[in-house]
């Protein structure tokens, strides 16, 4: 897949494509299935398949102090988009100026004098154009003037009529419902961070955890004890993870903290990312180490049982 920076990094010559656009934060499985018929579209009409989507998020930059909880940091969105066989992704900053396109020429100079779009693929409430005042309804429109057709992504409903939707995943993680998460992403939220170093102690309790320092807006799961992945270069850890302020030992902080099983060695400085596949039961103040330690080694029980069976 080529990664441009901007439209004007498409290169030279680029014929046309089948365009999607969006922010596409999680790449959830409404994403998921809108790039994979924009891949298809374009395979079918032998051009290539365009994801543009924006950096940073556009709320951001509308509205000051507005931006929303990330699912997905940029590398992982692009990887993820990749594996969906899409041929290029299109970063377009945004920035205030850019904001300020009106609609048609936020579609002459992305999707047709850059892009060469034969066929834009969009979601119902698609929305672009300075204070968002483009439809579709006058994407159409303007595709009849500039020779692009207009198709509707497929539209993939949750359990319970929930449309997916990344303010809908983003409430699950906030809930800590990241069963619910990953049942609308296709697979488990993911948080990345670097290791750093906490107060010493979980290796005194008999369990050291690796406390991770995420991203300013990364959506970390409620406070809790939760089943997951720790996801170290190419191997997948077990991990019995505690998000809280340690209540116990009457801490401020808030953190995340993951105690791999079956693992010795240094995490520190290391990046790592953390899958959250069940979520285990609240945090709590203890009386003490011993009954703490004796409802650790009962969570790190039932990891070890929900990872192997699932
Ligand atoms: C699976 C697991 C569950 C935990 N549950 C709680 C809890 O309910 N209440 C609490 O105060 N701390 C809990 N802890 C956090 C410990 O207090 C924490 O790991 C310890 O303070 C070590 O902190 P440190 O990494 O800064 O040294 C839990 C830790 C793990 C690994
Ligand atoms: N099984 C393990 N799970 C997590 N971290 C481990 C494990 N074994 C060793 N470590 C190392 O120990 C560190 C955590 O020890 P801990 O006493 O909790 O210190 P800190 O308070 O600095 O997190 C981790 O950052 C990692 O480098």
């Amino acid at each position: 897949m080529q990664r441009w920076r901007g439209y004007d990094a498409v290169p030279g010559g680029w014929g046309r494509s089948v365009v999607t656009i969006g922010v596409f934060d999680g790449v959830h499985r409404g994403h998921q299935a809108t790039i994979g018929d924009t891949v298809k579209r374009a395979r079918d009409l032998g051009v290539r398949s365009v994801v543009v989507t924006f950096d940073p998020h556009p709320s951001e930059v509308v509205r000051p102090g507005s931006h929303p909880a990330v699912l997905t940091e940029a590398a992982r969105k692009a990887d993820l988009i990749e594996a969906l066989g899409t041929d290029a992704l299109c970063v377009v900053p945004f920035t205030k100026d850019f904001s300020r396109r009106s609609p048609e020429e936020f579609v002459h100079e992305v999707l047709v004098e850059h892009l060469h779009a034969a066929q834009v693929v969009v979601g119902e409430n698609f929305r672009f154009g300075h204070r968002a005042a483009g439809d579709v309804a006058l994407l159409r429109r303007l595709g009849r003037t500039f020779g692009f057709a207009v198709e509707d992504a497929p539209l993939i409903s949750a359990e319970e009529g929930t449309v997916f939707s990344s303010t809908y995943i983003r409430a699950c993680v906030d809930a800590g419902d990241v069963a619910a998460a990953a049942r609308a992403l296709g697979r488990p939220h993911r948080l990345e961070g670097v290791v750093v170093r906490g107060d010493q102690r979980g290796r005194e309790l008999g369990f050291p955890t690796a406390n991770l320092l995420s991203g300013r807006y990364a959506a970390i799961p409620a406070d809790g004890v939760y089943a997951g992945w720790l996801v170290r270069r190419d191997e997948r850890l077990m991990a019995a993870v505690s998000i809280g302020t340690n209540p116990t030992f009457s801490g401020s902080e808030r953190r995340v903290e993951a105690y791999a099983l079956d693992f010795t060695g240094d995490l520190y400085g290391e990046r790592l990312s953390l899958d959250f596949v069940a979520r285990l039961r609240e945090t709590r103040a203890y009386q003490g180490i011993e009954p703490l330690v004796a409802q650790i080694t009962e969570d790190v029980d039932q990891t070890r049982g929900l990872l192997r069976a699932g």
